[in-house]
Formats: structure tokens, sequence, C-alpha cells
């Protein structure tokens, strides 16, 4: 467990993997923290240095006072990484961290080489949408919006209040503090990065979970199609959080990407 204070703010973050091999930053979604990608790591720890974190008012990462801009996110992974000592790294970003990751590959393009977006958007909901949700978690609580938030996360199947593990991303889920949560809504409803994504330059694969309520595979075909030559994939029964619910094919999918755009040694 590292705790390391960049861009201001006390980050919660975890190196594992294999010391040499390239890097994978992995970069969680909004009401998460980086125990989401613990299966997707598993598979692919023996090929690859792994860096995880969980971004600011997430996981066991500081919440500093909401609002929050995407700038915000971006510069503290840029400055994590700077930490690190990382450059040229792969970025797998869900949801908002696919947002980052897009974001950081505009700003700090000397950081990333590859992008691995799952279940995201170059713009993802509407001011509408983000201004009711930032009023009722600072009015009611995130418990109080979670059932429809979960409905978007998750395949029915997996919903079953029986499935130990729904139970547990549900806590995951309503412990996010209220400033990480509502800080981070106002960051996803300020960023459009149509034209700095349409610019990016890069190995892309982008994923998406073919019953994901939140960022369907209709937003996610148009963001792969923003970026020259990016893959395009759907994964069967899985809803937002692919990684959860289907982590071997989201772990195929980044490997077999990682494979046929390793150069040649
Ligand atoms: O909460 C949701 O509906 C899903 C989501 C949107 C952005 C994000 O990171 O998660």
């Amino acid at each position: 467990m590292n705790f390391t204070r960049v861009n201001g703010v006390v980050i919660h973050h975890e190196v594992r993997g294999t010391v040499g091999k390239p890097v994978l930053v992995f970069c969680n979604s909004l009401g998460t923290d980086f125990r989401i990608w613990d299966a997707v790591v598993g598979r692919l720890e023996a090929d690859y240095r792994i860096v995880l974190y969980d971004k600011r008012g997430h996981g066991l990462s500081e919440a500093t006072p909401q609002p929050y801009a995407m700038t915000d996110h971006v510069d503290d992974l840029a400055a994590l990484l700077d930490h690190l000592d990382i450059t040229g790294a792969t970025i797998v970003g869900l949801s908002v961290g696919g947002m980052i990751a897009q974001g950081l590959a505009a700003r700090w393009p000397h950081l990333v080489s590859r992008l691995v977006l799952c279940d995201t958007g170059h713009r993802i909901g509407h001011d509408d949408l983000w201004n009711s949700r930032i009023e009722a978690v600072n009015t009611k609580g995130i418990k109080a919006i979670a059932d429809g938030i979960l409905e978007r996360w998750f395949t029915p199947s997996f919903r079953a209040p029986d499935n130990d593990a729904f139970v547990g991303y549900t806590a995951m889920l309503t412990r996010t503090t209220v400033d990480g949560y509502a800080g981070t809504c106002y960051a996803l409803r300020d960023a459009d990065l149509t034209e700095s994504t349409r610019a990016l330059k890069l190995p892309t694969l982008c994923i998406v979970g073919d019953q994901d309520g939140s960022t369907p595979p209709e937003l996610v075909q148009e963001l792969a199609d923003l970026i020259g030559g990016a893959r395009f994939e759907i994964i069967a029964d899985a809803g937002h959080l692919p990684c959860i619910e289907q982590p071997e094919a989201t772990a195929a999918l980044i490997a077999d990407f990682l494979r046929e755009t390793t150069p040649a040694a």
C-alpha cells in the first residue's frame, strides 16, 4: 500500500507485476476504486508491470473539496507517473478513467504509448444528467441514487441479492466520498474531449459490455471512429464494468491487443 502526495493530493497506488516488462496503468471509474481491476490484472501481471491507483476522492486517495475538473484528474495521473519515473505506458481506463486516459494522451503525450478505453466516451452524458446527480448526491447521499447506478453497471443476473460480489461492489459505490463522487460528476459535466481525442494518433483498443447502460456500445463505437485505426470490441454478457463481470474476456482482449501492437524486438 503506497500513499504519495502528487499535484497537491495524496494518491493511493500500488505497483505490481514483473520488473522490466512494459507498463500498464489502470484507471478506475466513478464510484469505484482500483480493486475493480483485480481479476484482469491477475491475468496480465506475469507479462507486464502494473500500476494501479485510486483517483482523487475515491478508494483510499484523499478527497479534496468538490468541484474537480477533468484536468485535475489528468494532472494527478501525470504527476504520479512522473513520481514513479514512468513514460510511454499503456493506459487502461474505464468510463471517467477512459476520459482521464484520453486527456493524458492529449496533454502529456510522452507518458502514453497506447490506450485501452473501456466503456467510455469522448463525452459522457449531458449537463442536466450531471447537475441532477450532483444535487442528489450532495443533498441525499450516494445510497439514494445507488439502485439506478447499479442497474447500469451490472447485468440482471449479476444483480441477484445472493451474489456476494454484487453486495461487495454496492458497498464500494456507496462508501465513495461525497466530495469525490460529486467532484468527479462536475469533471464529467464539463469535459468534452471530442477535438483533442480526434487528434490522437496512437494504437487504441475500445471495449464495451453489450449491456452497458451508462456508455452503450453505440457511444464507444463513435469514440473508436474518432481515433484513426482504433479497434472496437463488444464483450458479451457484461454491463458497464466488464472487468468485474467478464474479467477473462477483458484480459484476453487486452493481451491480444498488446501482443499485436508490441514492436518486434
Ligand atoms: O455512474 C454511471 O452511470 C457510470 C459512469 C459514468 C461515468 C463513470 O465513470 O461511470
